[in-house]
This record gives structure tokens, sequence and C-alpha cells, in this order.
């Protein structure tokens, strides 16, 4: 029986093996972590990450061919194919901080894997790497060998958060970069055939170790870019009158374009975008290209400037105070259907809000207050770090607490802040919801997902991301 163990047990190693092992049910999978919680997590009824359809899968394969483990060294010894999908953090300190790739986790899961190998491995690199890790990782492995043949894959992963089993079951490609000689074939074609189980041949692709590595950094860049596009758009918009769902429509049609990801919104969030454009950046600029590395840096700086602009807005709207007056929050997770909250723009948002003296009410279907106060209390990029590693602030942001739902949130309040489109905010009773806040009542829609024409007949004040605006809004000074 082929043995496939991943190190790392996060929201890419967790879904990514409970995936294989469903589809091959020959396949013994391992999944091993550091982290003590998440393994019981990942072993018990309440699993550590909230993702449509994940519950499901666990629950099929589990102590069948799917095990959680923290005995990482066994694991590791027993596989034909290790995994390792470690967390690859923005360095914070030293040369390259605040853009390169902290490669610390990387490096000591591959140099376990030398300390404990007896037999040859195959070694996949999960995590999103700069480009040419895997040379780093073949001298490490390499250099102790004790005459163990190695070899290195780079397989990316694609998943988006929040539709992650549903892009692992039907991905529109599988990517495997491996090394160009007979070895590295041999290897490429072996995990090749783990993914031909269910995903059709002609979406597995192979490149060379490098292409493969470098195609994720470049995925998300595309990715992101087309939101700071249509961001930066809505800004124009606002200024001229345009509707920019109207205008992404229009450009969406364009088969040469394409309609996804064309929504504009208060900014984009995750763990992985702006920390991959980062690095793309040092590559960037660690190769000469300072060109082309301040083309890429200008999808995070229109980033920036999106969030800082909703907050302005926001602000200035309110009369340029917000002091003391409750702000409600609705949606803290950096997308909907899932309780991530990594780099979530609304810790720009909240943080701009607390910073002008408002009192905060925030609610997330899915967020804890814990991880509310933890995520505003933290150092930038911290929050990229095995759990038990993370630093805790040992202060507390008083001018917020958590709500149970939407209508306790909101009670009271000047103003709703929609930071993330969950579906539930889609049919809130908005007169009811009027009816029980200060007036002028106002409704900041950084999602866009409500019914502007409604909200503004039942007396809100509406503001939408790149919409007509306001009569209210167009007398205030111009924000940026
Ligand atoms: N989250 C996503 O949607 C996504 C998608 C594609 C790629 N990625 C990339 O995949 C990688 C992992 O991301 P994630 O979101 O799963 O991170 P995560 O923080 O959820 O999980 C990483 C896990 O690795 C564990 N770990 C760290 N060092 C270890 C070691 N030496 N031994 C054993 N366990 C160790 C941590 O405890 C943690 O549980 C990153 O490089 C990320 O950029 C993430
Ligand atoms: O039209 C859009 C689409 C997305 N977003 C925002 O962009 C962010 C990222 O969304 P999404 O890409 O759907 O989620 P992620 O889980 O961050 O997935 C991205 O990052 C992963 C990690 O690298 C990759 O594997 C995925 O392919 C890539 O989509 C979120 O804040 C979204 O709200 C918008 O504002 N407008």
């Amino acid at each position: 029986m082929v043995k496939i163990c991943c190190i790392g047990a996060g929201y890419v190693g967790g879904p990514t093996m409970a995936v294989i092992a469903l589809k091959c049910p020959h396949i013994e999978v391992a999944v091993v972590d550091i982290s003590v919680p998440r393994i019981s997590a990942w072993n018990s009824d309440q699993l550590p990450i909230y993702e449509p359809g994940l519950d499901d899968v666990v629950k099929q394969c589990r102590g069948k061919n799917l095990f959680f483990s923290t005995d990482v060294e066994k694991h590791v010894f027993e596989a034909d194919i290790v995994f390792v999908s470690v967390n690859t953090p923005t360095k914070t300190r030293g040369l390259g901080a605040g853009k390169a790739a902290d490669l610390t986790y990387w490096e000591s899961a591959a140099r376990m894997i030398a300390d404990v190998s007896k037999s040859d491995k195959i070694v996949v690199e999960k995590s999103t790497v700069p480009v040419k890790t895997a040379e780093a990782i073949e001298k490490i492995l390499t250099h102790n060998s004790k005459g163990i043949n190695y070899q290195i894959l780079s397989n990316p992963e694609f998943l988006a958060e929040g539709t992650a089993i549903q892009d692992l079951f039907h991905p529109d490609r599988v990517l495997i970069g491996g090394r160009e000689t007979p070895e590295g074939f041999k290897a490429v074609q072996a995990l090749k055939d783990v993914y031909s189980h269910w995903v059709p041949e002609d979406r597995i692709l192979t490149t060379n170790l490098w292409s493969a590595e470098l195609s994720k950094l470049a995925a998300n860049a595309f990715l992101a870019q087309r939101i700071s596009s249509v961001n930066a758009m809505s800004a124009l918009c606002e200024a001229t009158g345009a509707d920019v769902t109207q205008v992404s429509y229009a450009v969406g049609k364009d088969t040469r374009i394409g309609p996804k990801f064309l929504n504009a919104s208060v900014g984009f969030g995750g763990s992985c975008f702006q920390k991959d454009i980062l690095n793309l950046v040092y590559i960037c600029e660690c190769n000469g290209l300072p060109e082309v590395a301040e083309y890429w840096k200008q999808v995070i700086k229109i980033n920036d400037y999106q969030k800082s602009r909703f907050v302005n807005r926001l602000v200035s709207s309110m009369f340029n105070t917000v002091a003391n007056k409750k702000v409600a929050i609705l949606g803290f997770a950096f997308k909907k259907d899932t309780g991530d909250t990594r780099e979530t723009p609304a810790i720009d948002v909240c943080k701009g809000l607390l910073g002008d003296k408002a009192n905060l009410s925030i609610y997330d279907p899915q967020v804890t207050e814990d991880q509310i106060q933890r995520d505003l209390t933290m150092n930038k990029f911290d929050w990229d770090h095995p759990l038990h590693l993370q630093p805790t602030s040992p202060s507390t942001v008083k001018k917020l607490h958590a709500a149970w739902d939407a209508y306790q949130a909101t009670k009271d309040a000047h103003a709703i802040c929609i930071l993330t489109e969950w579906d539930e905010f889609k049919t809130l009773d908005f007169q009811r919801i009027y009816d029980n806040m200060q007036k002028p009542a106002f409704v900041f829609d950084g999602r866009n997902i409500v019914d502007v024409n409604k909200l503004r007949e039942i007396g809100f004040i509406v503001y939408s991301i790149g919409k007509p605006l306001d009569a209210w809004l167009k007398d205030m000074p111009a924000v940026a």
C-alpha cells in the first residue's frame, strides 16, 4: 500500500489530504502537525476549520485510510510520498523583512525528513514558496542523504477557501513540476497516478520545477490584479456617476477578459494574495527587475487605498467623526463561507474606525470574539505562524463587543458596515433594523450586496462601493 504523509494540518493540508484519501481508498494518508490542539480538533467532531463539505469527506475516511497525528517523525519515516504544507509567512525581520517568504518552517520540516528517513522518498512542495526553493530543499536533503534518493516535486495548491472541497474535486488544473531527469519523470508520474484517480488527464499539467513554483505566484498575482483593477475603477465610478457593477459586467462580457473575479469590494483579504505578491516583488528585486517589482507592488497599494478610502468615506459622511458612535460591523471573515480572518479587510477597517474612537459591535457567523481580539491586537504578519508560536498581546480592545446576530449588532447603531458577503446579510429585515437604529441611519456596503434603492426608500443613507453616490454623500468633502 502506498503511504502518503502530509506535514502541516492547516487549511491546505487537511482538506487536500482528506480528498486524496476519499478518492484513493487504497492509499493510506497521514496528516501530521506540531500543533496538538489542531490535531485533536481534526480527530474530533469540531474540525479546526470551517469549510462546506469538509465534515462529510473527513467522516467518510477518518480512521480508515485517513489519520491525523502529532507523531510527525513516525509517519514521515513510513511514507513513500511526503507533502509539505507548512506556513510560509512574510519575514518580519532581517534580510527581505516585510516582503520575502520566511522559510523557517519549511527548512525545519526538510531537516526533519532528512533525519528520520531510511528509504527513498518523493518530497512534494505543497506550500507556496519562492522560485528556486526546491533547489534549497534538495540541498538540505541530499547533504544528509545517507544514500537515500529524494525527488523534489512542486505541486502548488490552487484551492480557494469556502469552496475548497469543490475546487479539490473538480480542479481547473493540477500542476506538477519536477526535475527533467529519468528519476524526476518517474516521481512526477507517481504523483500523477495519485491525482488521476479523479482528475482528468488533460487537467494534470507537468512542467519543470521553476515553472510550477512561479506559476503559483503568478496565478495569485493575476487574480489579485483583477480585483485591484476593478477596485480602482470603483473609485472612478463614484467620481463620475458610473456604476461599477454595470462597468464590470460590460467589461467581463468580452470573452478575452471573462466575467469572473470582477466584483468590486472593500479590498481583497486572505492569507495568500498579499503575502504571495510581496514575495513576487522581492524575487523581482533580487533578480534586478525593479520595474517589474513596482508594477506588482501597485496591486497591493490599490488594495490598501481601497480600505482606507472606505474608512474615510464612512467618517466624512458621519460629520467627520465617529467618536463614541456605535458602528455595527457585519462580517469579519475575509470572504463568505469561511471562518478565516487572515488579512481580512475587516482588520484595517476596524482599526481605522477604532482610531477615530468608534464603538464597534461586530457580528460574523463564523468568527469568535476571541479571534477578533487577537486580530486587532496582533502585529502585522504574526498571524501566519503556527498557533502556539504566535505572540499574544497582553492588551484587549475595549471599544468592541461581539454580537450574536445582525439585529443585536445593529441595535442603536449609527451606522452599519458590511464587510463580508455572507448570504444571511442579503435577506435581513432592514426595516426592522432601521427602526432600531439612531438617525440618520447609515449603511456602508463594502461588498455590494444590499438593494440600494430599497434601503434608501426605507430611509437609510447608503454608500455602496463604486455605485452612484447618495445625495447626502455628494455634499460631503471628497475623500482619498
Ligand atoms: N489557505 C489557502 O487557501 C492556501 C491555498 C493555497 C496555498 N496555500 C499555501 O499553503 C501553505 C499552508 O497554508 P495553510 O493556509 O494551510 O496554513 P496553516 O497555517 O493553516 O497550516 C500550516 C500548518 O503547518 C504546521 N506546521 C508548521 N511547521 C511545522 C512543522 N515543522 N512540522 C509539522 N507541522 C508544522 C502548523 O502548525 C500549521 O497547522 C502556505 O504556504 C500557503 O501560502 C494556502
Ligand atoms: O471579485 C472578487 C473576488 C474576490 N474578492 C476578494 O478576494 C479575496 C480572495 O478571495 P478568493 O481568491 O476567492 O479566496 P482565497 O481563499 O484567498 O483564494 C486565493 O488564494 C489561494 C491561496 O493561494 C489560491 O489557492 C486561490 O486560487 C486564490 O483564489 C477575498 O477577500 C475576496 O472577498 C473580491 O474582492 N472580488
